[in-house]
């Protein structure tokens, strides 16, 4: 059976996702496209044959043609369609956020379980990324032991003028705070930023660099970097100390190279290629969850928590405080 899917919000990540639906992955097809940009829309179906332009997200979500729906559109648009595909009982891929407010996040929680049904997968791709998997194996096969602390980076080497400093949280550290609490299992308590000596090539509105701290309920500390414009290149890094040995993630690959009396290896730049495979394994598992009835990656209850741990670190960042991070108990439906 081949999935037939309505793809809401046709930007740079819509149309990437799209690509990868239509070139590269496997039992699914995209049949219809709705973006508020409706001549953008109008663009990229011409370079899909069969694929219809609905007039918003709502028609398509209501279309008897669409199985399943993809949500590329901005961050706060996002709880709406989540809301509507729950409604109309489809499968649903959200890109993160899941919602803008960690309030809109547990609405969807509390529809998803009145619905009955697994229907929302969050796009948090780390999870996918065969370098974070093999980190994750290593703790949980009790190669290191108990972990007790992780250090932590995310380094782009340049951001748009319109990246201010909460999106130091809540686009790019956000992939920290699900896939380490995924990485060990645990889940945060409190957080604190403190903020280095800013580099000269920021702006008035973002502090750049930053340092967040995170704690967990087995009293891991965590201490994250979010540095954006950081010249050299993208570049991830984590590194989990346990009892007995520390385990680190590992580089993208890259030829080494003997050259002009320097051995050297080459550094990322774009943060699309370096989760390019995430992206795809990502897609084609929930493909398969949704053809099955029941979608299973990153769930709406990591996408609330995540909200509500970057809520904690937005509050922490402009007060200096250590901020406590309090959710309820995680319902028995996301058991
Ligand atoms: N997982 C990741 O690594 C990753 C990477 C990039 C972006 N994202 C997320 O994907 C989302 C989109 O990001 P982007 O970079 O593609 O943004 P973008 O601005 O390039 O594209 C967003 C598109 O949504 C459309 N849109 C806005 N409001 C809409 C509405 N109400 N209905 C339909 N379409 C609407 C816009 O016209 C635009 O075409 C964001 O939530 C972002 O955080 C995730
Ligand atoms: O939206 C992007 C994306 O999520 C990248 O993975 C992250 O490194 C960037 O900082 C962020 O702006």
């Amino acid at each position: 059976m081949t999935l037939d899917i309505g793809v809401i919000g046709v930007g740079m990540i819509g149309r990437e996702h799209i690509a990868r639906l239509a070139n590269t992955l496997v039992g699914a097809r995209v049949v219809a496209l709705a973006d508020v940009d409706a001549r953008q829309a109008e663009a990229v179906a011409a370079g899909l044959p069969g694929a219809s332009v609905y007039p918003d997200g709502e028609a398509l979500i209501a279309a008897p043609e669409v199985q399943a729906v993809v949500v590329t559109s901005w961050g706060p648009t996002h709880a709406t369609y989540v809301l509507a595909a729950i409604a109309a009982g489809k499968p649903v891929f959200c890109e993160k956020p899941l919602a803008a407010t960690a309030e809109a996040c547990l609405s969807i929680v509390e529809a998803e379980i009145a619905s009955g049904k697994h229907l929302v997968q969050v796009g948090f791709q780390r999870r996918y990324d065969k370098g974070y998997r093999a980190l994750k194996a290593a703790i949980d096969g009790g190669v290191i032991g108990a972990p007790l602390m992780i250090h932590c980076a995310h380094r782009n080497p340049a951001v748009p003028e319109a990246y201010v400093s909460d999106m130091a949280i809540v686009d790019t550290f956000i992939h920290e705070i699900d896939v380490l609490r995924w990485l060990i299992g645990d889940d945060y308590v409190s957080a604190q930023v403190l903020k280095p000596r800013n580099t000269r090539h920021t702006h008035a509105k973002l502090d750049d660099p930053i340092i967040v701290l995170l704690a967990t309920k087995n009293g891991v500390r965590i201490d994250g970097e979010v540095f954006v414009n950081c010249r050299y290149g993208y570049d991830i890094r984590c590194e989990v100390v346990g009892e007995e040995g520390c385990a680190t993630l590992p580089e993208p690959e890259s030829v080494v190279l003997r050259k002009d009396a320097k051995l050297s290896t080459a550094i990322m730049q774009d943060w699309k290629l370096r989760f390019l495979e995430s992206y795809d394994v990502e897609l084609q598992d929930w493909i398969e969850a949704a053809k099955s009835g029941r979608v299973d990656g990153p769930n709406a209850w990591d996408g609330y928590f995540a909200a509500v741990t970057a809520d904690a670190c937005l509050k922490a960042m402009h007060s200096g405080e250590v901020v406590e991070i309090v959710t309820p108990p995680r319902p028995a439906f996301y058991d």
